[in-house]
């Protein structure tokens, strides 16, 4: 309660401060569009400026968190109000990850700021990029690659538009990227998102979604946010991008509860998939809320803004599985999972899933665990999550 008064309160205090400086924030869209080496370098090294306080909604409140020893063998203390860059001097003692989770945010940023400018016709989204107008997941697509570049700490890349690995020429991690998820619902206006995974070394193939150094999601919205885990540090970590372009560290979420909230993607796959049919039906019967976009970014979030419900992808024999695991379902599968929630492909974690190849395709569900064990029993009989509750108890 008090946080949501302290936020009511500074947010006219916001908006009184946007009416009366609409040309400092038009001048920093204006640098957000210019981005991306510049403002990288500026947020890497810079110090909060005086606008940063000016449109602080937050109070710092305090959360103590139990760092796991693979990161940090202190008790360390992820504060609300922190700066994203504040945030990453806490979560990790990996000055290379922050770096590239900073850069990546710079080019989140703009992203968002050329979706929510771009132009929409009847067949396509387009905004510019430099002296080229381009489809917005195309340009989204471009400076993604041109952030990583920038931050030297990335050896490998590939994205959903461009799967062979491109070399970034750094040194550290490599990063898979869904540049815009949900393009074909920009001109809707609907929420969309960028989802990447970031993993040690410099191979995409051959690993797990469990290898990830990191994975997070930009969400543009009627706010843009910044979702972060870092695999070691406890929670997954909502940014909120502010009026001075800065990212506000707004919320932490450790646990994921029971709740009837649902999420059904590929529902046509009930035609010919009985079990699905039977799971759907039993959110209805039940009565759960459906809460669905068709964008997996912000139907994936709500889990973990709300902390509770199910996003079910499933796949039947005529509909095929079209959701990415190393672009897609890894890194949603860590966010939520560092959330306190549970993934599934239907026996395992989407996490325990070996990338074979960049295109290698999965059904999904996300969710509570109680949502989890249902999901694999209706579908197939048995969840592996039984057995091991049993086997924690003893
Ligand atoms: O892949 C997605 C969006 O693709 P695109 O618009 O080409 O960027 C995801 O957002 C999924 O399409 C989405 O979450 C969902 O699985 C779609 O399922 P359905 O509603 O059955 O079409």
């Amino acid at each position: 309660m008090a946080t949501t008064m302290a936020a009511t309160a500074a947010g006219s205090a916001v908006s009184s401060f946007a009416k009366l400086s609409s040309s400092a924030v038009a001048g920093a869209g204006v640098q957000n569009a210019a981005f991306p080496r510049s403002a990288a370098a500026t947020s890497l090294g810079g110090k909060a400026s005086s606008l940063y306080g000016a449109s602080m909604p937050y109070a710092r409140n305090a959360v103590s968190v139990k760092a796991s020893s693979t990161s940090r063998n202190t008790l360390t203390r992820a504060e609300l109000g922190d700066s994203l860059e504040e945030f990453l001097a806490k979560a990790t003692t990996d000055k290379n990850l922050a770096r590239l989770l900073v850069c990546m945010g710079e080019a989140l940023r703009t992203i968002a700021f050329k979706v929510r400018t771009a132009s929409c016709g009847a067949t396509a989204c387009v905004n510019t990029f430099g002296d080229e107008q381009l489809a917005v997941d195309m340009l989204a697509d471009k400076l993604l690659f041109e952030a990583l570049r920038h931050s030297h700490v990335c050896k490998y890349a590939c994205s959903e538009e461009e799967p062979i690995l491109q070399d970034m020429e750094g040194e550290g991690f490599s990063v898979a990227f869904d540049p815009l998820d949900g393009s074909s619902i920009v001109d809707t206006n609907f929420t969309v998102g960028t989802i990447f995974g970031v993993w040690p070394g410099d191979k995409l193939t051959g690993i797990t979604g469990r290898d990830q150094a990191a994975s997070a999601m930009g969400i543009y919205g009627p706010r843009t946010t910044y979702v972060v885990a870092i695999n070691g540090f406890p929670g997954t970590h909502e940014f909120l991008l502010m009026d001075d372009g800065k990212w506000q560290h707004v919320k932490e979420t450790t646990e994921i509860k029971e709740g009837k909230l649902f999420s059904p993607g590929n529902l046509r796959a009930t035609f010919d998939n009985a079990d699905y049919e039977k799971l759907i039906n039993y959110y209805v019967s039940e009565k759960y809320t459906l809460r669905y976009t068709g964008g997996m970014v912000p139907d994936v979030n709500q889990i973990i803004v709300k902390e509770r419900g199910i996003f079910t992808n499933v796949t039947s024999p005529t509909t095929k599985a079209k959701l990415r695991l190393l672009f897609e379902v890894a890194p949603l599968g860590l966010l939520i999972e560092n959330a306190g929630g549970y993934s599934s492909d239907g026996k395992q974690s989407v996490l325990d899933k070996v990338v074979v190849n960049t295109d290698d395709r999965t059904q999904v569900a996300y969710g509570s665990r109680d949502e989890i064990i249902r999901f694999e029993e209706t579908l197939y009989g048995d969840s592996r999550l039984k057995a091991e509750l049993a086997a924690a108890t003893v």
